[in-house]
């Protein structure tokens, strides 16, 4: 559904400026430098894909996706969505992707929301049936109904990204684009926005790229992630995969019900964390050694009355790869 071979893009910038006087003279400095916002990146997305895309500050993440809705072209390399050059067929390929940015609206403010939606499903041509039908399906899933009629300006951030992420799949796009679609959002917003995600991508296969700094967004929707960092791809894999890679270890505590002795040591791949008044928090790869191979290990220590696991946090393995 997305190809993307060797792309790079660099912009053309000033040259930074220092010492004294620094922003006055950068002010009149005509100096250009070459920055590369991202560089030699080459990945595919199938269709019905849930993938995550993420990245500290400025790696690069926006100018990748600009460049697969075809707002920027590469300097090198390919792309092609739906067989198509965004750049070159711009108009074609709008009408099989939709995007939402979240910090920024596709809505018109001053209007109530139905009415952007009647203009956009003219921009997109999408027939009068259609509209109807897709909008009432929308309105379900996405609950517009309490405030369609209201003009956008007035709409809390929730009601607002929900009435953004409709207007981005009125024309039935195969692909969706989400730049931050749960950011500054509370808890219940957030949940309401992934189930609606979770059911388009399996319910309607909708092919989704999504960007954001929410791990959990990630960790809940995304079968796949891929990283950039510094404008070139660090890793494109499964969570589970990367979790392995990164090593942290997974956490088993392990509580007896009676009296327990740790012998001094053990064969198998697992270290002694801590040790409690009735229970033992032991560490492990699982690359190295299963959980069950670690429980039968502990069980000849005493009898194990209760058995609680941790994967690494999302978060910490972020962390290790930037
Ligand atoms: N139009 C532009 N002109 C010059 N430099 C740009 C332009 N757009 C982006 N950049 C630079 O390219 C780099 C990558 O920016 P980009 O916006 O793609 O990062 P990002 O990963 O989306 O960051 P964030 O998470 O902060 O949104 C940054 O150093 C940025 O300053």
């Amino acid at each position: 559904m997305i190809s993307v071979t060797n792309i790079s893009k660099t912009f053309r910038v000033p040259v930074p400026v220092e010492g004294r006087w620094a922003a006055a003279r950068a002010l009149f400095s005509r100096a250009r430098t070459d920055k590369e916002a991202v560089r030699d990146i080459s990945f595919t997305i199938e269709r019905g894909e849930f993938v995550g895309y993420i990245g500290p500050n400025g790696a690069g993440k926006s100018t990748t996706i600009k460049m697969l809705t075809g707002i920027l072209h590469p300097t090198r390399g390919e792309v092609r969505v739906a067989g198509l050059s965004p750049h070159k067929h711009r108009t074609d390929v709008a009408r099989r992707i939709g995007a939402v940015f979240g910090q920024r609206s596709q809505l018109w403010w001053d209007l109530p929301v139905r009415d952007s939606y009647d203009i956009l499903a003219a921009m997109y041509k999408v027939p009068d049936r259609d509209k109807r039908e897709r909008l009432a399906r929308l309105t379900e899933l996405l609950e517009l109904d309490e405030f369609l009629l209201t003009p956008v300006r007035k709409l809390s951030l929730g009601q607002r990204m929900r009435a953004d992420l409709a207007a981005a799949l009125l024309h039935a796009p195969d692909v969706l684009f989400l730049d931050e679609p749960t950011i500054g959002l509370d808890v219940v917003a957030k949940k309401r926005i992934r189930t609606f995600l979770q059911a388009l991508n399996r319910d309607f296969g909708v092919t989704v790229l999504l960007t954001t700094h929410d791990m959990d967004d990630i960790e809940q929707l995304c079968r796949r992630v891929m990283v950039i960092n510094r404008g070139e791809l660090a890793y494109d894999g499964s969570i589970e995969a990367l979790r392995e890679r990164i090593g942290l270890p997974t956490t088993v505590k392990v509580t007896f019900g009676g009296s327990f002795s740790v012998p001094d040591r053990w064969e198998e791949p697992f270290r002694l964390a801590e040790r409690g008044d009735d229970y033992v928090t032991l560490e492990c790869n699982r690359s190295l050694i299963s959980t069950m191979e670690v429980l039968r290990a502990a069980g000849a220590w005493g009898d194990i009355a209760d058995v609680h696991m941790e994967e690494p946090d999302f978060e910490d393995i972020i962390h290790r790869i930037y």
